[in-house]
């Protein structure tokens, strides 16, 4: 049964959705553990949607430590079909200032020990991520900012983002060799989960809300904890703002997306012939294909 089609992954700052009413706390168990917290699911502008601190409520999980598959899972098993992320990021580029958005089209991978597929034991599957966002899901966000008029934001639609290891911030090296790659900002997050939400089939685009110039910028100190949650705290009611248009949005006209059928094309494995254990772990993933 589907409880929410629009699911939203809140990163550093934004741990709770102030405007939800009727809220349910979910523990959800997965083949892959635990998410990082219970899923609060609750109704923003008339329609249920399915609310998950990344790092948990308290903060307590780094970004090696998050269970990416887990969290995705459950989002799946409660029907999410559009998946929000909202995420703090340091800019590589001049024009991208502390406070502005930006809805990243492209991604590079910085990780080392992330494990960011659901296949394996049995069961090859190889996705299409040559466009690692949906473009329409994209659409929808940066058309919400664009309208709200937000003081101080300035929107850039596109752009790469670094997904480094951390938890440590970057050398003044790394950020200007990202800057020499043309990359746009920088997080520790977002990747593994967008490939996981295509494995799932789920649409999925980040609201990046840039907190600092990283360690690069020769007028800007390098970038501290206390930067970044000083210049998220004056974003998080934005980024509440820029979910509810975006939540309304998606419930009036929910785009069609190539992520929901992203599977159809990428499995490799006959599956009649898939170990009956693995195929139980992703029975919520293959069911379409079974
Ligand atoms: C607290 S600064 C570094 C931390 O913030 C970002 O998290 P999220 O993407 O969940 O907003 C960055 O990726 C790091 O995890
Ligand atoms: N400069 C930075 N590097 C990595 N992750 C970040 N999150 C916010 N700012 C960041």
């Amino acid at each position: 049964m589907t409880v929410a089609k629009i699911g939203i992954i809140g990163g550093s700052g934004l741990y709770q959705m102030e405007a939800l009413t009727d809220i349910e706390e979910r523990q959800v168990e997965t083949p892959f553990g635990k998410p990082s917290d219970a899923l609060i699911i609750g109704t923003l502008e008339g329609t249920r949607v399915a609310f998950l601190a990344r790092h948990g409520r308290g903060h307590t999980l780094m970004p090696s430590e998050l269970p990416f598959r887990a969290n995705i899972y459950a989002m799946k098993s409660l029907g999410v079909e559009y998946l929000i992320s909202a995420s703090a990021v340091g800019s590589l580029k001049a024009e991208a200032k502390p406070l502005d958005m930006v809805i990243p089209d492209q991604f590079i991978d910085r990780t080392r020990s992330r494990v960011s597929t659901f296949f394996g034991n049995g069961i090859v599957a190889h996705i299409s991520f040559g466009d690692p966002v949906c473009q329409q899901l994209a659409g929808v966000l940066a058309d919400a900012i664009e309208n709200l008029d937000l003081p101080e934001v300035t929107l850039h639609r596109g752009g790469t983002y670094v997904c480094m290891e951390g938890p440590a911030f970057s050398t003044k090296a790394e950020s200007h060799l990202y800057r020499s790659w043309g990359a746009t900002v920088i997080g520790m997050t977002n990747l593994p989960e967008a490939k996981l939400a295509r494995e799932a089939e789920m649409a999925y685009a980040t609201m990046a809300m840039v907190t600092d110039y990283d360690c690069w910028h020769p007028d800007h100190d390098s970038v501290s904890v206390e930067m970044v949650i000083g210049n998220l705290q004056k974003n998080a009611v934005n980024a509440q703002r820029v979910i509810q248009s975006v939540v309304q949005r998606l419930s009036q006209h929910p785009p069609e997306s190539d992520a929901h059928s992203a599977l159809k094309y990428a499995i490799i494995t006959p599956l009649d012939k898939a170990p009956a254990e693995a195929k139980e772990d992703l029975s919520l993933l293959l069911k379409k294909y079974l």
